[in-house]
């Protein structure tokens, strides 16, 4: 939408004789009594399906887009924003649909996330034609849209390495690149960032620009408004982009149904673009303000004042009563709308903070995205002109679904069970769980704080919530875990998905430090399965607990393949009870959660060197299986655990027992094999898991170190 810098008899005339419709906005109709504005505003052009302009591939037979990469030749001239700097708004056009392209075809390769990139590719140019970063701050929420971003700022030569081992990383990072100047990955953070910013520079006495681009979704999350309440209160120059797609939750991990965007702010957001013409008066208001001077600005003033209060009188600007300057709706797929309010924006002084309210299209541009439920938000490698995606088979489940069909099971036996995910009905399974049951399945938004307090709520009532929520997203519900769950004892059902390393999507979603953050807790049963069996008896274990919290972890992947409990429903364990898998001798590994299952192949790596090695189960580290350690320590000259957790974790807490109960003070020789003090890049598992001395051979070789068999553990670790 083009700011309308009228001129004063043109504004006159807009009062009597509206001017006709033109490309994107148009003011139909003034009545001089009365403010009310009739507009047109064509904002999600239908030609949008046109075929990008300048490319002249043609399209695949196989399909609806390009079997082979399209020309860019000039995406191929820019390596950085500089070079934007003199293009033509057609040229912009051009660049953008060669970008678009670059970005499917990249990711065609890689996979990784692609349609809320696909979804800011217009905006991203224009932010970039209009600012001047580095010096200018653009801030990208969540970071998994910052593809056309890394491309425009000199990193299209390694797109192809994003999110591998060694390569670029799938969110904005600041070590990567001067251009992303906040590491991202978990949401709602760039508002609260670009306002530390902001500060910033003016206690510096710089003059750069702010810019914060954050989703509907990440909209969401308390921090953001705790973020534009500050920054409505200290005033302070700063440009908030809200990239309202109408995706707030996530189907990732299924085709899922469309999920209807959650909370209020999703249908104040539809008001807003409903109440277009009220706005769109105060913005030519605002274009006549700045055109002008003199007199005209008290009617300007009047005209802004009565379209606030109006527009306020329908609740829709609910940024502007926090002391948000709130433009818009803008069509974020039109360059020359978006390049004219920025530069509007960019060049008008002291505003304080603006909020651009941009209505994009996930997955624009990508047909098969498009039409997708999911939006194609996080894709395997795919075939650009069928958008069919290479999936890796599975012999069996991931232990997202298994946890669902598990809880299922519980739920069909007991009508208290209450699920609560935040917008990740589809990577945690609960969309599962909620085509079964609809009126027990809560989502919250990106809300893990909310998700957490309103389970112990419900706990309070007498249901038994079960709080499906990552194991690094939980760390955003930490307080509330300890202040309103596990202080007042509440029998809230915590189910840590993602736990331990995850691959591809790097340190902010490991699941590195739950175990410690839970384990401390004086109320919390902690528990982990080592196979996806077990982790159906945990559900049921969980189900049963209900005179305290629970939790149990389990990770991003499939299960190993053992039978499972009849009817898929789980038995409940003996709480604080581990098992012997392996009766061994002189050397007992103690795994904790999947780390079992390294221990069992370690144990088969040194078989052949003539040790049986004792392998158990922990299946809990809060209330410890104090008999079982205590057996394998007075039965064993070492005692080996292992858990793909943090220091402070199972392994320490094993230590305080052992120190406490005497068992250190004699021969027997612990270790605790636990994820090293540092985070663990993106990259592949296997790579992951290497690098952090967690794979069987690693447990093998401390094995052999132990016996003083120096040459085989060496002769391992080859
Ligand atoms: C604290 C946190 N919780 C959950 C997620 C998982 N997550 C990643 S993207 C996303 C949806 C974000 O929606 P939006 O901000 O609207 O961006 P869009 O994908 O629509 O472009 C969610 C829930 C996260 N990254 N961080
Ligand atoms: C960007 C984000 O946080 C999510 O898309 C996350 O990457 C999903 O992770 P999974 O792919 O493990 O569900
Ligand atoms: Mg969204």
């Amino acid at each position: 939408m083009a700011l309308y810098a009228f001129s004063f008899p043109a504004f006159i005339k807009a009062y009597s004789d509206p001017p006709k419709p033109i490309n994107s906005i148009s003011f139909h109709y003034f009545n001089g009594t009365d403010l009310l504005w009739q507009s047109v505003h064509k904002l999600n052009q239908v030609q949008a399906k046109k075929r990008p302009i300048g490319v002249c591939a043609s399209l695949s037979e196989r399909g609806e887009y390009h079997s082979d990469r399209p020309p860019t030749p000039l995406l191929d001239t820019i390596n950085y924003p500089i070079h934007m700097k003199n293009l033509s708004t057609k040229e912009l056009i051009q660049l953008a649909n060669e970008l678009r392209s670059d970005v499917i075809f990249n990711v065609s390769k890689t996979g990784g996330h692609l349609g809320s990139s696909l979804g800011v590719v217009e905006l991203t140019v224009a932010l970039h034609y209009v600012f001047n970063a580095p010096q200018d701050r653009i801030l990208w929420d969540v970071g998994h849209q910052c593809y056309p971003h890394k491309i425009l700022t000199g990193r299209r030569d390694r797109m192809h390495t994003i999110r591998q081992t060694n390569g670029l990383a799938g969110f904005t990072k600041r070590s990567e690149s001067e251009y992303d100047c906040f590491g991202a990955g978990h949401s709602s953070t760039t508002i609260s960032a670009g306002l530390g910013m902001a500060v910033g520079r003016d206690l510096k006495g710089r003059k750069n620009k702010v810019v914060a681009v954050i989703g509907d979704g990440a909209m969401t999350a308390g921090q953001a408004y705790e973020a534009m309440n500050n920054a409505g209160y200290l005033d302070s120059d700063m440009i908030v982009i809200l990239n309202d797609n109408k995706q707030v939750s996530l189907p990732t991990a299924s085709l899922d149904g469309p999920i209807p965007p959650v909370g209020a702010l999703s249908s104040a957001l539809s008001k807003l673009q409903s109440n277009r013409p009220l706005r769109e008066l105060r913005e030519v208001a605002k274009g006549v303000t700045k055109q002008i001077g003199g007199p005209m600005h008290e009617l300007a003033a009047k005209v802004d004042e009565y379209a606030r209060g109006m527009i306020s009188g329908s609740g829709s600007t609910l940024f502007e009563e926090l002391g948000l300057y709130y433009i818009g709706p803008v069509d974020g797929h039109n360059i020359d709308d978006l390049v004219a309010i920025l530069r509007e924006v960019k060049s008008t002084k002291t505003t304080g903070p603006v909020l651009i309210h941009v209505v994009t299209e996930k997955g624009r541009g990508y047909p098969y995205a498009e039409r997708a439920a999911d939006k194609y938000h996080g894709v395997a490698k795919f075939d650009p002109a069928t958008g069919k995606q290479f999936k890796a088979s599975a012999t069996t489940q991931s232990y997202t679904t298994y946890f669902a069909e598990a809880l299922i099971a519980e739920a069909e036996v007991d009508k208290d069970i209450i699920a609560i995910h935040a917008a990740m009905g589809g990577g945690t399974g609960l969309n599962l769980f909620l085509r079964r049951f609809p009126s027990r399945c809560f989502d919250v938004g990106i809300a893990e704080q909310h998700a957490v307090t309103f389970a112990a709520g419900l706990a309070c009532e007498g249901l038994k919530p079960f709080c499906a929520i990552y194991s690094s997203f939980m760390q955003r519900a930490y307080d509330q875990v300890v202040h309103d769950v596990d202080l007042q004892k509440l029998p809230v059902r915590f189910a840590m998905d993602r736990a331990g390393l995850v691959g591809a999507d790097g340190p902010t979603h490991c699941g590195s430090f739950d175990v410690t953050f839970m384990a401390c807790l004086p109320n919390m049963v902690v528990m982990a399965p080592s196979d996806e069996a077990e982790l159906f008896h945990m559900v049921a274990t969980a189900a049963a607990i209900d005179d305290r919290p629970s939790c149990f972890r389990y990770p991003r992947g499939n299960g190993v393949g053992v039978q499972l409990p009849p009817g898929k429903k789980g038995i409940p364990l003996e709480v604080g009870k581990g098992r012997i898998l392996v009766e061994g001798e002189r050397v007992a590994l103690l795994g904790y959660g999947m780390a079992v299952q390294k221990c069992l192949a370690a144990a088969a790596l040194v078989e052949p060197h003539g040790l049986l090695l004792t392998v158990a189960d922990a299946r809990f580290c809060k209330p410890l299986d104090h008999a079982l350690i205590r057996s394998l320590a007075k039965s064993h000259d070492i005692l080996i655990t292992v858990e793909e957790g943090s220091i402070g974790g199972f392994g320490s807490h094993v230590a305080q027992f052992l120190a406490l109960d005497g068992l250190l003070d004699g021969k027997l020789m612990w270790r605790p094999i636990v994820l090293p003090d540092c985070y663990i890049d993106h990259g592949s598992p296997a790579d992951q898991l290497a690098q952090a001395g967690l794979t069987p051979a690693h447990i093998a070789a401390t094995v052999f170190n132990l016996l003083g068999q120096t040459r085989a553990a060496l002769e391992i670790m080859t």
